[in-house]
């Protein structure tokens, strides 16, 4: 998986340039594949307007399966910035690894610089990362903080992640608008009260 693709060479890098990549999909076997699977359940294929319906389907998992590489690029803290940095709101769209339906929602995410900062934009880079492939709400939000927690070492990092779970909402229980809380903590957010409360007060400001 992408994470494992991360050269331990580049951690060493000055300004900590970690580039991720993911193999390419097989879309025509996943198409051919769709066409059976649809077919199975009665649906028609060969209609004007369903005939590239097969394809579209595995374009359409391809891309919800696959993050975009980026470069987890680090600043030295030169400033020594000490106090919280807290990213709210990062949007999240996943798959449930049970029935390959969507999951969205948002995270939050919140840490306590130690000897680098993190580019702003790498925290939606790594929530998409660890996003677009079949997930558990509960591993998603662990993977984010712990690969934070492993690339950025900083003092503390925590995670937040709210998600509406389409297979709770449009077929089984059919419950629409449960919202699914998980958190993830590390470092100082896990050791210390004080920083769990700042990191959880924030989130309701
Ligand atoms: N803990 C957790 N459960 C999830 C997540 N996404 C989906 N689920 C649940 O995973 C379970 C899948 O288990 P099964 O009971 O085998 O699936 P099912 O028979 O289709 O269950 P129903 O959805 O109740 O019809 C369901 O209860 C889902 O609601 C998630 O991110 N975390
Ligand atoms: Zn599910």
């Amino acid at each position: 998986m992408s994470e494992q693709t991360v050269p331990e060479a580049a951690r060493e890098r000055p300004l900590h340039s970690i580039r991720t990549a993911q193999p390419e999909p097989q879309l025509e076997v996943a198409a051919r594949a769709a066409r059976q699977f649809l077919e199975a359940l009665g649906v028609d294929c060969d209609t004007p307007s369903t005939e590239r319906s097969p394809m579209r389907m595995a374009r359409a998992y391809a891309e919800m399966l696959s993050a975009r590489p980026f470069e987890l690029t680090t600043f030295p803290n030169d400033e020594g910035y000490d106090e919280m940095v807290v990213v709210r709101g990062i949007p999240v769209a996943s798959l449930c690894e049970h029935h390959l339906l969507p999951f969205t929602g948002v995270a939050h995410i919140a840490y306590l610089p130690g000897d680098r900062i993190l580019g702003l934009s790498k925290f939606a880079r790594v929530v998409e990362m660890f996003a677009r492939r079949p997930q558990v709400q509960e591993r998603l939000t662990k993977q984010v903080a712990d690969w934070l927690d492993e690339h950025l070492a900083p003092r503390g990092v925590g995670v937040v992640v709210e998600a509406e779970h389409s297979c709770l909402s449009l077929r089984g229980a059919r419950v629409g608008g449960a919202v699914t809380r998980t958190s993830a903590l590390a470092g100082l957010f896990r050791e210390n009260d004080a920083t769990r409360a700042e990191f959880l007060d924030a989130l309701r400001a």
